[in-house]
């Protein structure tokens, strides 16, 4: 069954046509990866799939309803959670607090009373502590729950940001370039995250240019070109697609 289905997404630019009728969808408790030379259009997608853009034409259906239109957080509050590629910390900020952000989305008080502490929210704010605690554990971090934000190493602030999605308990996560400046070490230690978080049922849409995460982590692959879908297929079938092949080695000779 799938969580989300595109139907000839399109968008535009100006002059360019950055998203060309893309049609996909992505199967529940899957991951899913949409890759593409740069400029292909990969995060203009991502915009266009969390309501930060609107579409040109298409449809967007999540969880079994139409959200193309609707506000980035409209579309978050139905399960939709989404990492970037430049991280997104509030770095002076400890890690659980980072964590803890995430988590109001889902409460009823709301984040500006949970940050100010108003005490009817206090009962609230100790379950979305621990739940963020719990988060933190899945994700092997909390040693460092109580440390500034911006003390953290590169790869494990990357770390934080994904434990930040995944407080919001989503359905769905969006991740933006997850290793992106991560070593090889920090990128296998990603992969392994990304299949864990997919294990415990959340489906996964990820963009990412290190092929050998997206080979060995992806359930399917979608390619882009020029905003066009070029193909859609499993990790293998993908390797060994011609048009596929061109267009990387087209991107090398450039
Ligand atoms: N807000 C915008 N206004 C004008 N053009 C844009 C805008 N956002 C993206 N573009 C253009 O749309 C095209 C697709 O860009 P997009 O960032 O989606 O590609 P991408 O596949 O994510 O690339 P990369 O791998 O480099 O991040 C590019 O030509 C880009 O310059």
């Amino acid at each position: 069954m799938s969580l989300l289905s595109l139907e000839g997404i399109s968008k535009r630019f100006g002059g360019l046509q950055a998203v060309s009728d893309v049609s996909f969808s992505v199967d529940q408790g899957s991951i899913k990866a949409l890759i593409g030379p740069n400029g292909a259009g990969k995060t203009t997608l991502f915009n266009l799939i969390s309501g930060v853009l609107p579409p040109d034409s298409g449809t967007i259906t999540f969880n079994g309803t139409k959200v193309q239109g609707l506000m980035p957080h409209q579309v978050a509050s139905r399960g939709m959670a989404r990492t970037f590629q430049h991280i997104r910390l509030f770095p002076k900020m400890t890690v659980l607090e980072n964590i803890m952000i995430g988590r109001h989305i889902h409460s009823k008080a709301g984040f500006v009373a949970g940050m100010l502490s108003l005490p009817f929210t206090w009962n609230e704010e100790k379950q979305i502590r621990g739940k963020s605690l719990e988060v933190l554990n899945f994700l092997g971090i909390a040693e460092f729950a109580s440390a500034e934000a911006a003390s953290l190493a590169y790869g494990q602030q990357r770390i934080v940001e994904l434990g930040r999605a995944l407080a919001c308990e989503p359905k769905l996560l969006l991740l933006d370039e997850p290793a992106a400046g991560l070593n090889m070490r920090e990128t296998a230690e990603m992969g392994r995250l990304i299949a864990r978080i997919r294990d415990t049922g959340i489906t996964v849409l990820i963009v990412e240019h290190d092929m050998s995460l997206v080979m060995n982590i992806s359930d399917e692959i979608i390619v882009l070109s020029y905003g066009r879908k070029i193909a859609d297929d499993k990790p293998l079938a993908i390797q060994k697609n011609q048009e596929v092949i061109r267009v990387y080695l087209g991107e090398e000779d450039a």
